[in-house]
């Protein structure tokens, strides 16, 4: 019987030298997998545990203050919602924690950027020079209430807008990837990070990788911690099917070509979770076919 479980890549040919062989065996299981989920776990991916752990210690602490505490946090009344907590307090130790594990996963982001290039077989770096600014890249902290009988959800069933997503989970799960009309756990590993293809990956590569359809469901009688963050592209690009996987193979391109602002700001805008009808969802799917 096949297995749908989410497979798991051992990073570490990346960090070593020559090791070739190493290499092409990883982007053969990433390939599949996100042509299979838009799915995949990774380890020995360069971010130290001990600077993970001491990041998951202090959003742990952060978000167990009293509630009049948190409030002092809250962005400005005018800000878009559902908006969480910014400028939250701690030292500048804390402070360079948080800054150096964003810095880190910004790292991860491009190697695994690379790796997507050549399972992708696209010519070496050219989503490197095609995605060369990293000012939107953003970093979420998140708590997940415990379930209760009225609400088991805790993020409705979506894809991500953006590249690739790196999530950190701690060890409760619940986040859970759509295969076939079935849900799979991504089940919690040690020091691993969770990679999913976002949308924009799914337009440049003509639909040959998956923007993988996720959710989290929450969790039994206790809170989930996780950090997500979301390696993007730069407002203003250009985003369509790449002509590899279109006129070069003699391919129709799936979608047409947009700013990629303009589908974020739609996205940003769309407060109600869930949604109150499925038509006021945006999906990417709103650009499909040719204009
Ligand atoms: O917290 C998680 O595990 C995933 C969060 C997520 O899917 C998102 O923020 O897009
Ligand atoms: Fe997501």
């Amino acid at each position: 019987m096949e297995t749908s479980a989410i497979p798991t890549v051992d990073l570490s040919p990346f960090f070593a030298d020559g090791d070739e062989v190493g290499k092409k065996k990883v982007e053969e299981i990433i390939g599949q997998a996100c042509a299979k989920y838009g799915f995949f776990q990774i380890v020995n991916h360069g971010v130290p545990l001990g600077l993970m752990n001491r990041a998951m210690e202090l959003s742990k602490t952060f978000f167990a203050y009293p509630e009049e505490e948190k409030r002092k946090s809250l962005p400005h009344s005018d800000s878009p919602r559902p908006a969480g907590y910014c400028d939250v307090p701690g030292s500048v130790e804390d402070l360079k924690v948080t800054e150096k594990f964003f810095t880190e996963l910004a790292k991860v982001g491009q190697l695994v950027e690379g790796i997507l290039n050549d399972c992708l077989g696209l010519p070496a770096g050219f989503l490197k020079e095609y995605n060369n600014d990293r000012s939107w890249d953003v970093m979420l902290v998140f708590r997940y209430y415990p379930a209760t009988e009225a609400d088991t959800i805790g993020a409705y069933e979506h894809q991500d807008v953006n590249n690739i997503t790196f999530v950190f989970q701690d060890d409760v799960g619940g986040l859970e990837v759509q295969k076939d009309g079935e849900w799979i756990r991504v089940t919690p590993i040690e020091g691993a990070l969770v990679v999913n293809v976002g949308d924009m990956i799914q337009v440049l590569s003509n639909n040959k990788f998956k923007s993988g359809v996720h959710r989290v469901v929450s969790p039994e009688g206790t809170s989930r911690h996780s950090f997500a963050f979301f390696y993007h592209l730069e407002g203003e690009k250009w985003v369509e099917p790449l002509s590899h996987f279109t006129k070069e193979i003699g391919d129709k391109p799936k979608y047409r070509g947009f700013p990629y602002k303009e589908y974020y700001a739609l996205r940003l805008g769309q407060k109600t979770n869930p949604p109150e009808t499925p038509e006021d969802r945006i999906v990417i799917t709103r650009y499909a076919g040719i204009a």
